[in-house]
């Protein structure tokens, strides 16, 4: 059984909902999961889940309006977490070209500047290929918690 908080953010609500999905599939496996729709830091520091981000693209690379306070607050404090597993999914549009899944970069800067230890590789979603990111994140999710 493993404890993880997922660090959504979402615009239009298919980041959310891919969130939603994981969480129902994983408590019925038996795991501990908490959707953060608004997080804040002290849903990181104050206890010690794995960390999944689960966040949307927007504007030119950018993250969405719900992550952006969580984002700046980790980057201007870097609480120190060594070694807490933490992974990526990000969702985006290939159609954007240099700046395709770019939150999902500005994520991972911001968690290694804080010693996290990164768990498999970033899974990007395009929007381009698929209308159901949730059917490519619940496989991948299930690999990732393998090696957490
Ligand atoms: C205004 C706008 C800007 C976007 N900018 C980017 C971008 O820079 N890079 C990218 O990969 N996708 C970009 N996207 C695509 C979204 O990330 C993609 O459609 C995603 O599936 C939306 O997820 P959401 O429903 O959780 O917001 C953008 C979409 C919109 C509407």
């Amino acid at each position: 059984m493993t404890s993880i908080r997922i660090l959504v953010g979402s615009v239009y609500g298919g980041a959310l909902l891919t969130a939603r999905t994981l969480k129902k599939e994983l408590e019925g496996e038996g795991h501990h999961v908490t959707v953060l729709e608004n997080p804040v830091l002290d849903d990181i520091t104050s206890n010690n889940d794995a960390l999944l981000v689960c966040t949307s693209t927007t504007g030119q690379g950018e993250l969405p309006a719900n992550l952006l306070p969580f984002y700046l607050d980790l980057r201007d404090q870097l609480p120190q977490q060594p070694g807490r597993p933490f992974g990526i999914i990000v969702l985006g549009d290939s159609s954007y070209g240099d700046t395709f899944c770019g939150a999902g970069d500005l994520m991972e800067e911001a968690l290694y500047e804080t010693a996290a230890r990164k768990v498999g590789d970033t899974l990007r979603i395009d929007a381009l290929e698929t209308m159901e990111p949730e059917a490519e994140a619940l496989p991948w999710v299930r690999g990732w918690l393998e090696q957490v």
